[in-house]
């Protein structure tokens, strides 16, 4: 069967765009997916230069792609990923939060003329505006869904898991470049106690509203994260142990002056901290570092809690000669 007279109907119905360009880049051709698109008559334009006609084309990159595909007789492919289209086109679809032209995946081929010898090069346009929207709203979900795996859900801080994440890297980046790091940790008074006189939701609401409220005292470099029920830590890069405990003692000092307002009560809660330097002499791991904060932190709830103790070795002898009289 000669199959010649089937070409053209189905060039005309492609849901694709085929435009064929001699290779002084006139138009020769172009099919009904880009005449319906471009809103202009083939008749008008063929032999103009596709530059005349599709203004915004980038020409030298263009011009680059089809002299190669003339002289390697060759195809080239160029993927919306790299470049989101070739033809400046509207997408024809009722959607507005989109890119207004549609995205495209463009196939540059030799095509050599049977009878005269003549090279063209036709550009198939195939529409990746569907593509490129999942593929945009899988990556936002998929944002969404690692910011959700980052964050404790009650208070929005970081959670535990990725908190100790950042402090590995913090320890690691302070070795490097020898920066000091320094840790809070910080446990809320009498929180049993808290939540016995107004409820766990009562308790809850101390806890979102006192971890924004240490989260708007510090710098934004600084890390924020719940460590356990109301503990919470704070990494401290580049800064030694003065500076982490002058930040505790702000912190202990503004928390108690904090008054915060729950079903038409004042809640006034306080915190107990725990300050530690990373030792830049000894090989120190996050649990090293959070052990020694945790010390001082211990120090501080059982001095009377509402402050801030700095971890030093001599408070290990301290603790054990206290817990050693205890006995
Ligand atoms: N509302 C609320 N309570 C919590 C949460 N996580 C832990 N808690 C409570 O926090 C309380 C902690 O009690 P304790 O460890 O005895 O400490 P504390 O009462 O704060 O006493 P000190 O730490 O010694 O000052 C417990 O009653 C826990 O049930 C939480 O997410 N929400």
């Amino acid at each position: 069967m000669d199959a010649q007279w089937l070409a053209m109907p189905i060039l005309q119905q492609l849901n694709s765009g085929v435009l064929v360009l001699s290779t002084d880049y006139h138009i020769c051709f172009y099919n009904q997916f880009i005449e319906r698109r471009l809103g202009v008559p083939l008749a008008e334009v063929r032999h103009k230069s596709v530059f005349d006609v599709f203004t915004d084309l980038p020409e030298a990159w263009l011009k680059r792609k089809l002299d190669s595909v003339v002289a390697l007789n060759a195809p080239v492919f160029s993927s919306w990923e790299q470049r989101p289209y070739v033809l400046k086109l509207p997408h024809l679809r009722p959607i507005s939060n989109v890119s207004d032209y549609m995205i495209q995946n463009c196939s540059m081929l030799p095509l050599l003329h049977p009878h005269t010898g003549e090279t063209f090069v036709c550009l198939l346009i195939e529409d990746a505006t569907d593509v490129s929207l999942y593929q945009q709203e899988l990556q936002r979900n998929m944002q969404a869904l690692q910011q959700a795996n980052r964050m404790d859900g009650l208070t929005q801080v970081f959670n535990r898991s990725y908190w100790e994440q950042l402090l590995n890297a913090e320890i690691l980046r302070a070795r490097r470049y020898h920066q000091p790091l320094s840790l809070i940790l910080f446990d809320l008074d009498k929180f049993k106690q808290l939540n016995d006189i107004y409820g766990h939701q009562g308790g809850d609401y101390v806890l979102v509203e006192l971890s924004a409220f240490i989260q708007s005292l510090l710098r934004e470099s600084d890390l924020l994260g719940r460590y356990g029920g109301e503990e919470f830590g704070i990494i401290l890069p580049n800064t030694g142990l003065q500076g982490a405990s002058e930040v505790a003692k702000r912190i202990c000092r503004q928390v108690a002056a904090h008054p915060l307002h729950y079903q038409q009560q004042d809640i006034r809660a306080t915190i107990s901290l725990g300050v530690a330097e990373l030792n830049p002499h000894r090989q120190q791991d996050v649990h090293d570092l959070v052990q020694c904060a945790d010390l001082a932190l211990y120090l501080s709830k059982r001095e009377g809690r509402n402050r801030s103790t700095s971890y030093r070795d001599e408070l290990r002898h301290y603790l054990q000669k206290i817990t050693e009289s205890a006995h």
